[in-house]
C-alpha cells in the first residue's frame, strides 16, 4: 500500500525524492552559518548572541541529546494527526513562531515582521508578534490570512500605553496576548555589550511605539517623528518590573487568552494559574537573559505538573522535528522555535521560513511514523528515556 503522508510538509520530500534540490539548507548548522554570512554582522550578533557565555543557550540544545524517543512497533501509522486545539482555535499543527524583537531587520527589505506573518498564511504556523517590530501590528495581522496570530507585550511602565498596545491587538483580530515575564531588564549580552549594539535604542523595531496614540502624546510636541525622543521615551518606559500584584492588572486588560511567558519554576505556574491565566509559556528566551540557568526543556516537566492541565507552550533550543517530537512527549502543547526561522528568513525570505517551517514539520511528522506515534496524544513521557 502506498504510504500515506499528511499534508503540504511533505512537499519537500518528495521534491528532494523526484531530484528536486533544495537551494535552501536541510541542517540547521549549514543554516545557521550561512545566515551568520547573508546578516549584517551587527544584527547576526544580536541574533545568534546570548547571555554571558551562552552556557544556558547551548545547554538548551543540547538537553535534547538526553532525551531518545523509544520506536513501537505493529502500530500501522501511516496516517497522523497533529492538529492541535489551542483556546479553541483548531491549529495544523503545534509548530508556532515565537516572537523575535528585531525579525523586521532579518529580512532583506527591512520588513521581516510582515514576511513573517505571510510565512504563517501559507504555512498554518502561528506567529507571536514581538511588541518590537519595524511594522506596526495592524499591518503584520493584515498578512496573517485565515492563520491566528498571537500579540506579545513587554508590559511597559506606563499603564495607558500597556493599554492602548493590547486594546490595538484585539482590534487588530490577534486571538491572545502572550506576556513576556523575563525581560523587563535587558540581560548581560557580552556580543552586544562589546559593540554597543541594541538595536532598538537605535531607534529600530519601534513602529508598535510611533504608531500609538498613547506613545505619542507623551513625546514633546512638534518631535513625534524625531528618533532621538523616541529613543529616549521607549528606553525610559520599556521595562515593568511586574510583581505578582500586578496580574490582576494584566488579566483584566483583556478577554483574550493571556499567557504569561519566561515560566521555569513550579511554583511560578501554580500561581499563574491561580491568578486566572490561561496559557502558561515555558522558556528562558533562548538563553539570551540570564546564563547559568536550567535548559528549558529539564524545567518542562515540572512546569506542565504544575499547570495542571493548561495550555503549556514550550521554546528554547528548538533545532529539529526531533526536538519538537521530544517537548510534545514532555507534555508540551505547542513548540516554538526562535532564532531557526530568523535564519530561514535572512537567507530566502518568506520562501526562507516556509522551508524552515516545512522541513520541521516533515520531520516531526515522519518521525511520529517510523517510531510509531501517529497522534498528539500518543506522544507521553512514556515514549522517552533518558539517556545513560
Ligand atoms: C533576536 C531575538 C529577539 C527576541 N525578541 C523577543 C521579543 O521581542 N519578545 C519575546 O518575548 N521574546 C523574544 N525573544 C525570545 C524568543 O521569543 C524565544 O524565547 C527564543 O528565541 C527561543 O529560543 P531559540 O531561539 O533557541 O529557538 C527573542 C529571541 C531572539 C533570538
Ligand atoms: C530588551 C530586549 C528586547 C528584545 C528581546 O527580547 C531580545 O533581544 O531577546
Amino acid at each position: 500500500m502506498a504510504q500515506q503522508f499528511g499534508d503540504y510538509q511533505h512537499e519537500i520530500y518528495f521534491e528532494a525524492l523526484g531530484g528536486v534540490v533544495p537551494t535552501l539548507p536541510m541542517a540547521f548548522a549549514e543554516l545557521e552559518e550561512r545566515a551568520a554570512a547573508a546578516l549584517a554582522p551587527s544584527v547576526w550578533s544580536y541574533v545568534a548572541g546570548g547571555a554571558g557565555d551562552e552556557f544556558t543557550q547551548r545547554a538548551n540544545v543540547s538537553a535534547f541529546e538526553q532525551w531518545g524517543l523509544v520506536p513501537r512497533m505493529f502500530v500501522g501509522a501511516d496516517r497522523r494527526d497533529l492538529t492541535v486545539d489551542l483556546f479553541g482555535l483548531k491549529l495544523a499543527s503545534p509548530l508556532f513562531m515565537c516572537p523575535v524583537g528585531v525579525i523586521g531587520l532579518c529580512g532583506q527589505d527591512g520588513h521581516g515582521d510582515l514576511a513573517t506573518a505571510r510565512a504563517a498564511a501559507r504555512t498554518g504556523v502561528p506567529m507571536v508578534a514581538s511588541t518590537l517590530s519595524v511594522d506596526p501590528m495592524e499591518d503584520v495581522a493584515k498578512e496573517f490570512g485565515d492563520t491566528p496570530g498571537f500579540f506579545q507585550l513587554y508590559t511597559p511602565t506606563d499603564r495607558d500605553l500597556a493599554e492602548s498596545l493590547v486594546r490595538r491587538a484585539e482590534a487588530a483580530g490577534f486571538k491572545g496576548i502572550v506576556v513576556t515575564l523575563d525581560t523587563w531588564v535587558t540581560g548581560w549580552r557580552p556580543r552586544d555589550l562589546s559593540t554597543g549594539n541594541f538595536p532598538q535604542l537605535r531607534g529600530h523595531c519601534l513602529g508598535n511605539y510611533t504608531s500609538d496614540p498613547v506613545f505619542r502624546s507623551r513625546l514633546p510636541v512638534g518631535r513625534e517623528d524625531d528618533t532621538q525622543a523616541v529613543v529616549m521615551q521607549f528606553a525610559s518606559v520599556f521595562g515593568n518590573p511586574l510583581t505578582w500584584d500586578d496580574l490582576p492588572w494584566l488579566r483584566s486588560l483583556t478577554s483574550l487568552p493571556l499567557l504569561v511567558k519566561g515560566l521555569c519554576h513550579p511554583e511560578d505556574v501554580r500561581r499563574a494559574r491561580d491568578g486566572g491565566v490561561d496559557g502558561i509559556y515555558c522558556s528562558n528566551h533562548g538563553g539570551r537573559q540570564a546564563n547559568g540557568g536550567l535548559a528549558a526543556l529539564d524545567a518542562l516537566p515540572d512546569v506542565v505538573e504544575a499547570a495542571d492541565g493548561l495550555p503549556v507552550l514550550f521554546d528554547s533550543g528548538v533545532r529539529s522535528g526531533a526536538d519538537v517530537v521530544k517537548a510534545l512527549a514532555l507534555g508540551a502543547t505547542a513548540v516554538g522555535i526562535g532564532r531557526p526561522y530568523a535564519y530561514g528568513l535572512a537567507l530566502g525570505g518568506v520562501d526562507g521560513i516556509v522551508h524552515v517551517l516545512r522541513s520541521l514539520l516533515a520531520e516531526t511528522d515522519l518521525i511520529m511514523a517510523v517510531d510509531g506515534y501517529p497522534t498528539l496524544a500518543d506522544l507521553t513521557p512514556q515514549a522517552l528515556r533518558r539517556r545513560r
